[in-house]
């Protein structure tokens, strides 16, 4: 019924006597002030000018940007009455948040989180009355240490302010808080509860993969317009467990190439991140261990967008439709695998190669194998590795894990599953991405 109410707007446009008739839905206003004239300095009081609506714009291209509108009235009962009456309305919107717990990572890419948030996203739910309780983060870790003490009742939501580091920290922090309160054993092979309260994150580090896959755009202001409006969007998340016990929740894992070129970058940091990465890609390629079976593997359970992959590193699988694309590159000559690389930025068909084998997967395990042979003496011969289901697949070779753009310790076997619809993000792709294509300076 509120979705279906607007408001029609007559404008005279000044030069001409043309009247303009514009209309704005209400499920599009996300705030409303009364406007009065002030002298400088002055803080209340001014003579009243009317009401001014904000509107959530969607510029395309999954661009989203908030608008103006102002509705000169001079009458104080009048613009009290409209006043009111549209603020009764926004409070019934029963997904969009009043209070939020903001996490800012003052460290990610160039130092530049924090002044992403105070001038682009604070102002923005300061004109949507949400309150904030913020924490600026003073060491790696600090953001799950918050999240599993803070009164999270409290919240409406949870927002991140960095990079895909950040945001994989706060969605580890906040699937494992969930599954204390419920008591559930995280060391066994346990059915996960779903997060409680969404959360939003604003693109503000050096990949933004994570964001980039559930808006379809590297935007602050978009992400903050989905939170404000409250669009949530369920997503599938995995559980990364060891023969120890849980090792995180997260979305995407990279096993190989992928793991060695974080490791890399992240020895790096003092370089400028787009220098970086591609130093990080370039010494990776020239050091490519040819002896494993493997090149890299990969499992992701989102798209996984990013600048260097506009269409996904895993275009085949869905934020939320509960299975993993597995990605797994037998060893090749560098060439070959350069030209496996270079098709994630360009229309062509990246698993179009004899040495890429593509698998939807729910469940895998991941062993690596030492010099001397298998970590795992129970290793199962000729593993089942075609099967929709679940897949065992073994590695050569030592080298970190990278999940989700941060780099955990080599484990001997690791095994994923994924949840499906596990945590609700703010977010929502609503265009398909272009077919631009991208050049990745370093290839
Ligand atoms: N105050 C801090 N000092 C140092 N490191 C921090 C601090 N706060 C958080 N961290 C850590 O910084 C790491 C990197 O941050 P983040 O991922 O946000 O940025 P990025 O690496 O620039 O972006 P991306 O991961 O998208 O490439 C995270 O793993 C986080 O835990």
């Amino acid at each position: 019924m509120m979705n279906n109410m607007r408001i029609e707007v007559k404008q005279n446009m000044c030069d001409t006597s043309q009247c303009k008739e514009e209309f704005v839905e209400l499920k599009d206003v996300f705030a409303v002030k009364l406007k009065r004239r002030r002298s400088v300095g002055q803080q209340k009081g001014g003579t009243l000018l009317g009401i001014t609506i904000f509107v959530c714009m969607n510029k395309g291209q999954n661009k989203f940007k908030e608008h103006a509108i102002h509705l000169s009235n001079l009458s104080e009962d009048h613009c009290n009455i409209w006043f009111k009456h549209l603020k009764d309305i926004l409070n019934g919107f029963p997904n969009r948040p009043k209070s939020l717990k903001v996490i800012v990572n003052p460290h990610s890419h160039k130092k530049e989180a924090k002044q992403i948030y105070d001038e682009q996203v604070a102002p923005l739910f300061k004109l949507a009355d949400i309150k904030t309780d913020i924490t600026i983060t003073e060491y790696q870790g600090h953001a799950f240490s918050v999240l599993k003490e803070c009164e999270l009742q409290e919240f409406d939501g949870v927002v991140c302010v960095g990079g895909d580091g950040t945001a994989s920290e706060v969605v580890h922090g906040v699937l494992l808080r969930a599954q204390m309160d419920a008591g559930r054993d995280t060391d066994s092979n346990f059915t996960p509860v779903r997060a409680p309260l969404p959360l939003g994150i604003i693109p503000a580090g050096s990949t933004n993969v994570i964001a980039f896959s559930v808006h379809g755009i590297k935007h602050p202001v978009t992400a903050a317009m989905h939170i404000i409006m409250g669009h949530h969007q369920a997503v599938d998340a995995c559980t990364f467990h060891s023969h120890n016990g849980l090792l995180r929740f997260g979305f995407s894992a990279m096993f190989g190439f992928g793991g060695r070129t974080l490791a890399l970058a992240e020895k790096h940091r003092w370089m400028p991140p787009n220098q970086r990465r591609d130093f990080a890609i370039i010494k990776t390629l020239t050091n490519l261990n040819m002896q494993g079976h493997f090149l890299n593997v990969s499992i992701m359970a989102i798209p996984c967008l990013c600048s260097v992959a506009p269409r996904g590193l895993a275009p085949n699988t869905r934020l939320d439709n509960g299975s993993m694309v597995l990605t797994a590159v037998r060893n090749t000559s560098r060439a070959d695998f350069i030209k496996h690389l270079k098709r994630y930025g360009n229309l062509k068909n990246q698993f179009n190669f004899p040495f890429v084998e593509l698998y939807t997967v729910q469940e895998v395990k991941i062993r690596s194998r030492t010099k001397s042979g298998w970590a795992e003496d129970t290793y199962e011969e000729n593993a089942d590795f075609h099967s929709h289901h679940s897949s065992v697949i073994s590695l050569e070779g030592s080298c970190p894990w990278n999940i989700d753009g941060d780099l955990m310790d080599e484990a001997s076997e690791v095994h994923i599953k994924v949840h499906p619809q596990l945590i609700t993000l703010y977010g929502g792709i609503f265009e398909e991405c272009d077919d631009s294509t991208v050049k990745c300076s370093c290839l």
